[in-house]
């Protein structure tokens, strides 16, 4: 469904050096990257700021044009065919909204359905299945610019799916999300996926990977440096998750096989382990042998997790 061979953006910049000389630059945002992305598959494209993540997706989309290689996306050019590729795709960018500030999100969606000349039936059947599963009904008839964050995103994915698009491209869509809104989300994009759309999916947050993909790609200074499994990224570099603990009372930092305090703050209490294991049998016997109240497992930082993919690959 998409395929990238050797694919290259270079941008020409202008630096200041010193007072009032400027000199020509280059910035190589994506250095050679080839993949290959089967139908229905949802994969995963992390790494850390600056790594070459939207410059790929805009190259995906048509917006970029590359430097060099190869990009195809149902087996179009995007950046020669830019209108028959926007047909086949969704975008949807957490940082910034395609819907209209001013307008209701119905007629947002009306504008979309026009845009794409997308038939009745279609448009009905879609816009009733978003409205469902993204609890959209009391939020039609507001301006987008009342909406929340939360809402507003909502209304963004419903956008990018009106014309029944094959892929879908996310950029952070759980950004700045409390924990209900990103479970909905990730909830939706879940059924989009299972109903067959190929999703390619940006994210700062591992959980999202995590609850998602069973493929990730990994992108450092814009070449590819891991393609493959969560636990296979975390493995490399041997990267830790937490496990945050509330007790009911103050307690020394507890010792159990597998864990290890990290840090101790009233009855809350702090416990890594590695990555790749499973939490299941730390929080049976936290359970079994503490006053437990409440506990969460939280992700590394990705960029933690590739700053210790480096450190192990340097120990080889
Ligand atoms: N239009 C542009 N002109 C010049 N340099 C650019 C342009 N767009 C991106 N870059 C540079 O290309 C590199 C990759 O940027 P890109 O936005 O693709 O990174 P990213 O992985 O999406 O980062 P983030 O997680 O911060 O969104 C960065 O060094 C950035 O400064």
């Amino acid at each position: 469904m998409i395929r990238l061979e050797r694919v290259e953006k270079v941008f020409k910049v202008r630096r200041r050096v010193g007072r009032l000389r400027r000199v020509r630059t280059e910035v190589r945002a994506v250095d050679g990257i080839s993949f290959d992305i089967a139908r229905g598959e949802m994969v995963g494209y992390i790494g850390p700021n600056g790594a070459g993540k939207s410059t790929t997706i805009k190259m995906l989309t048509g917006i970029l044009v590359p430097s060099g290689g190869r990009v195809r996306v149902a087996g179009i050019d995007p950046a020669r065919e830019r209108t028959r590729v926007a047909r086949r795709i969704g975008v949807v960018f957490g940082q910034r909204t395609t819907l209209w500030w001013d307008l209701p999100l119905r007629d947002s969606y009306e504008l979309v359905r026009r845009l794409y000349r997308v038939p009745d039936a279609r448009y009905d059947r879609n816009l009733a299945r978003c409205v469902e599963l993204l609890d959209l009904g009391p939020l039609l008839d507001v301006p987008v610019r009342q909406l929340s964050l939360g809402q507003r995103m909502r209304g963004d994915i419903a956008a990018a799916l009106l014309h029944d698009p094959e892929v879908l491209y996310l950029d952070e869509p759980t950004i700045g999300l409390d924990v209900v809104s990103k479970a909905k989300v990730r909830g939706f994009l879940r059924e989009v996926n299972d109903g067959g759309t190929t999703v390619l999916l940006t994210t700062h947050d591992l959980t999202d990977i995590e609850q998602l993909c069973t493929r990730v790609m990994v992108i450092d200074h814009g070449r590819l440096v891991h393609d493959g499994d969560l636990a296979g990224l975390h493995g490399a570099g041997d990267s830790e998750r937490t496990l945050v603990v509330d007790f009911e009372r103050e307690l020394p930092p507890v010792r159990i096989a597998g864990a290890r305090p990290v840090k101790v703050e009233g009855p809350r209490q702090w416990l890594a382990f590695p990555a790749s294991a499973s939490a299941a049998p730390l929080v049976a016997e936290l359970a079994a042998c503490y006053p437990l109240v409440d506990l969460s497992v939280r992700e590394p930082a990705i960029e933690d997790v590739i700053a210790r993919m480096y450190a192990g690959r340097a120990a080889l």
